[in-house]
């Protein structure tokens, strides 16, 4: 015999009814059947609020009574035909106006008992079941309807009674005997008690009906039809890419179940756990999907995690005392306080120290909870011995389940190393001996994160997704774009990131979309932004939450740098060719610099020196492998380079740097290279990398560029420049002259950094340097005479988004 449940979906319509009665036509051609039904969709609770109405003296119920009623003759002229109808419909009528009178009697008395909700609940699963039956029959299956009031017995603890299952399995096999058609249908959820008087197991309960009767009969299979294809490695609403479990234990399933996986009412499983009967998840609505097995045994599929779970509204109740230490008894008299008020505890844990006892709690229950435990440890509290109970709200616990997680060394290292890396707080922790449980309790805002998190470091083996907010979309920032759209599928095939672009923004304006931004459209999506600056903009990014997330800063703005803390605080990383951080007084350099180690996340800027080329890396891998600078010398302005490169008096000094800008090479402001400001930034950035405490007042500059050149705007700038033409042309003669090239020439020596313009003779290391490229050479303990050299382009948009891209890669496998 097999056992079948439909849930309220699976029923809600004639239409699903329909489906139902072919999935258990089928299943009876091979086997008897005893199908458990729910109400009607939507019936319980209809009928909970015209008693809640009744009893708040509200006449409205009538009219939702005739709702229940009409609803229910519908489906009986629906499902079936009319010469047979006018039994049911009577019957449904008289169940009807028994809800109707019960309804009068609770308005005429103005309030509801337990006992008196679960009579008027169980009319849902009563009619249902009845119609069920009938439409069985009216198809020509001949069906049996038994009333589970007389089978299933239980306490008299209403709205959520215990099965006394000695005396229900006796009733099973006494009715068995005389059952004669392949088929039986039974209403869920209600019960009743040695008297006789109607109980219900509890919301959900009809999946325990099932499984109560699945037990009875020593059923080959309990199957619940549901609206799902089976159990989900997560709930599917916060992660897209949940997926069915094909097989899981019966102790996963109730750890999953109990975490909120709402797919199986919790006790459902204990009765037909003890007699090994296999209960199937399938979907009623797509009866052809596979569905998941609950079995024995756990499955071995290579992955010691089986799917992960939440539960919300958590309160976090911590005793804490300098008292409790050594002394027994404490934690009985907690958990006694906390019984003697019907309060559930969810979660505990307790330190080694037994300084502090923590445990997890419903939200709801929090404050009888503080009042309870207040007065039971009022002594120890006004003896200072125990401080009076510490509660926290805005919590939720986030769990892993897994039989084999206990046979796999690293679980809880790589969940709190993922929750750690996107910045998701820990609050206590929780993994009973069994390791079939890791549970973690963690901020409620927080949750989404950390189950995506969880899914993609536990179930999706092939992909990471990345969420990428950039600001900036102008020379670098638009080029940036363009690599990005180029690289995406590379990337998923070939590194398994999935780098979506989920937030752009210029200084008016900004874009968000969580499923990513169109990288060939983004242009024309950007006028459809919403105003806004780099407050709201950021404010918008750590609102949202999301997991592995990379701030990546492309403009030239101070305001934009000045927004990194509070980023680098929510472990959101930040990449930034913006230099202005970096080069901003040194305490402000070192606070990011802590604050990425602190909150375990990235802050990179390789390309404030040397846009492209691997200049801070090589740096800092000389550093971190025990080498030390003895000296930096270096070309490290692409502008100056290419402007020195093609300036040779044929043309207008200001024509070569606008070129230079047209190119894309210069500052959004020239002046910053130009003045030679931009070097000084960046010997500075690699000064302080050696960990040099280097202020920008303390390099000197030996400038070309007359002082008024700097005066007024950019567009002044370069016509001063045409005016200031003989002062180039002179510079540049004096070179010719001595046979040399003019290299703006940065130097790092012994704690002392200048920057300044050189004539360079044939033979120096800075000679051959062309176009607008630029060269370090660091000599070192390792490098003493022949310096280490890096050379390369140090300018120009395309090699500057390379550059800051490898750093959004390195910043993701952080
Ligand atoms: N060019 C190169 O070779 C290299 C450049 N860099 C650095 O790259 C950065 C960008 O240069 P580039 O692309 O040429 O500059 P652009 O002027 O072309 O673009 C700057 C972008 O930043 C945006 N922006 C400016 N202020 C703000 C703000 N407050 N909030 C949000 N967005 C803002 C601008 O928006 P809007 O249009 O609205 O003003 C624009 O989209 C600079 O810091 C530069 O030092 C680093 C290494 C090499
Ligand atoms: N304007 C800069 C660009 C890179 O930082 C330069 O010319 O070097």
């Amino acid at each position: 015999m097999q056992v079948l449940k439909f849930g309220g979906t699976s029923v809600g319509t004639a239409e699903a009814i329909l489906r139902v009665i072919d999935i258990v036509s089928e299943k009876i051609s091979k086997e008897p059947v005893i199908i458990v039904v729910s109400a009607f969709g939507g019936t319980t609770d209809a009928l909970l609020q015209c008693g809640s109405l009744a009893a708040g003296g509200n006449e409205l119920y009538k009219e939702h009574v005739g709702h229940i009623t009409t609803r229910h003759l519908d489906a009986v002229r629906q499902l079936i035909p009319v010469q047979q109808q006018s039994s049911m419909l009577s019957a449904v009528k008289k169940l009807c106006n028994e809800v109707e009178d019960l309804c009068n009697g609770i308005f005429l008395l103005g309030e509801t008992t337990a006992r008196t909700k679960d009579k008027l609940v169980s009319y849902g699963e009563l009619i249902s079941s009845l119609v069920i039956t009938a439409a069985f029959q009216a198809k020509s299956v001949p069906a049996t309807w038994w009333d589970s009031r007389k089978l299933i017995r239980t306490n008299g603890e209403f709205g959520n009674a215990t099965v006394d299952f000695a005396l229900t399995n006796e009733q099973f096999s006494l009715e068995l005997q005389s059952l004669s058609t392949p088929l039986v249908v039974m209403p869920g959820f209600i019960a009743s008690d040695t008297e006789g008087i109607t109980t219900t197991l509890g919301r959900g309960g009809s999946d325990y009906t099932a499984a109560i009767a699945a037990a009875a009969v020593k059923a080959s299979s309990l199957e619940i039809w549901t609206d799902v294809s089976g159990m989900m490695t997560a709930d599917p609403r916060w992660v897209l890419n949940a997926r069915v479990i094909p097989a899981i234990s019966y102790q996963e399933a109730m750890e999953l179940s109990h975490f909120g996986a709402k797919v199986i009412y919790p006790p459902t499983i204990q009765p037909v756990m003890n007699l090994h009967i296999p209960v199937w998840i399938k979907n009623t609505f797509a009866p052809g999907d596979a569905g998941t097995v609950i079995q024995n045994e756990s499955y071995r599929n290579g992955n010691p995690v089986r799917g992960i779970s939440s539960i919300s509204n958590l309160a976090l109740l911590s005793l804490e005392g300098s008292g409790m230490v050594g002394v027994p008894g404490f934690s009985r008299r907690l958990f006694e306080a906390l019984a003697a008020h019907q309060i559930n505890v969810i979660l505990i844990t307790q330190g080694s120290s037994e300084h502090s006892i923590c445990v997890g709690v419903d939200a709801t229950a929090a404050d009888k909870a503080k009042m309870a435990v207040d007065a039971a440890f009022a002594p120890e509290i006004s003896l200072r011995k125990v401080e009076p109970l510490i509660v926290e709200k805005d919590l939720s616990i986030v769990a892993l389940v897994g039989e084999q997680m206990k046979s796999h060394p690293g679980i809880s290292g790589k969940m709190f190393g993922s929750l750690g890396r996107n910045g998701v707080n820990v609050r206590a922790i929780a993994q009973g001996s069994s390791e079939r449980n890791i549970s973690a309790v963690i901020a409620t805002r927080d949750v989404r994160k950390a189950i995506n998190l969880l899914h993609e470091e536990f179930f999706e083996k092939t992909y990471k997704q990345i969420n990428l907010f950039i600001t900036g979309v102008g020379n670098v920032g638009g080029r940036l774009l363009q690599q990005l759209a180029q690289q995406q599928q590379f990337l998923l095939q070939h590194m398994r990131l999935q780098l979506r672009v989920v937030g752009l923004a210029n200084s008016k304006r900004y874009l968000i979309n969580e499923e990513g931004i169109d990288l060939l459209s983004w242009k024309a999506a950007m006028d459809h932004g919403v105003e806004g600056n780099i407050t709201s903009f950021t404010d918008d990014i750590i609102q949202r939450n999301l997991r592995n997330t990379v701030f990546v800063d492309v403009t030239a703005s101070e305001e934009v740098a000045r927004a990194y803390p509070k980023l680098l605080e929510k472990s959101i990383a930040v990449v930034a060719c913006n230099k202005i951080a970096c080069s901003s007084p040194y305490s402000y350099y070192r606070e990011l610099k802590n604050k990425s180690h602190e909150f375990n996340t990235s802050f990179l800027f390789e390309t404030n020196v040397g846009a492209g080329l691997p200049v801070i890396g090589t740096l800092n891998d000389l550093l971190k492998s025990g080498d030390r600078i003895h000296s930096i010398e270096a070309v490290l302005s692409g502008t100056l380079n290419f402007v020195f490169n093609n300036y040779d008096g044929s043309r207008p000094f200001a024509e070569v740097v606008r070129q230079a800008q047209d190119e894309g090479y210069t500052e959004p402001d020239p002046r910053l290279d130009l003045s030679g400001v931009d070097v000084m930034r960046k010997i500075m950035i690699l000064a302080r990398e050696t960990g040099e405490h280097l202020e920008m007042e303390s390099i000197s500059n030996n400038s070309f560029l007359p002082a008024s050149c700097m005066n007024g705007s950019v567009d002044d700038f370069y016509n001063e420049m045409l005016k200031q033409e003989a002062h180039f042309r002179s510079i540049f003669d004096a070179a010719a002259a001595n046979g040399c090239k003019l290299k703006f020439v940065a130097t790092y020596n012994e704690g002392k950094a200048s920057v300044g313009l050189q004539q360079i003779a044939p033979g120096h290391d800075l000679y051959h340097l062309y176009g607008k490229d630029n060269i370090v050479l660091f000599k070192t303990d390792r490098y003493p005479l022949q310096p280490l050299v890096i050379k390369g382009a140090g300018a120009g948009a395309d090699v500057t988004a390379s550059g800051v891209f490898a750093d959004i890669l390195r910043a993701t496998l952080n």
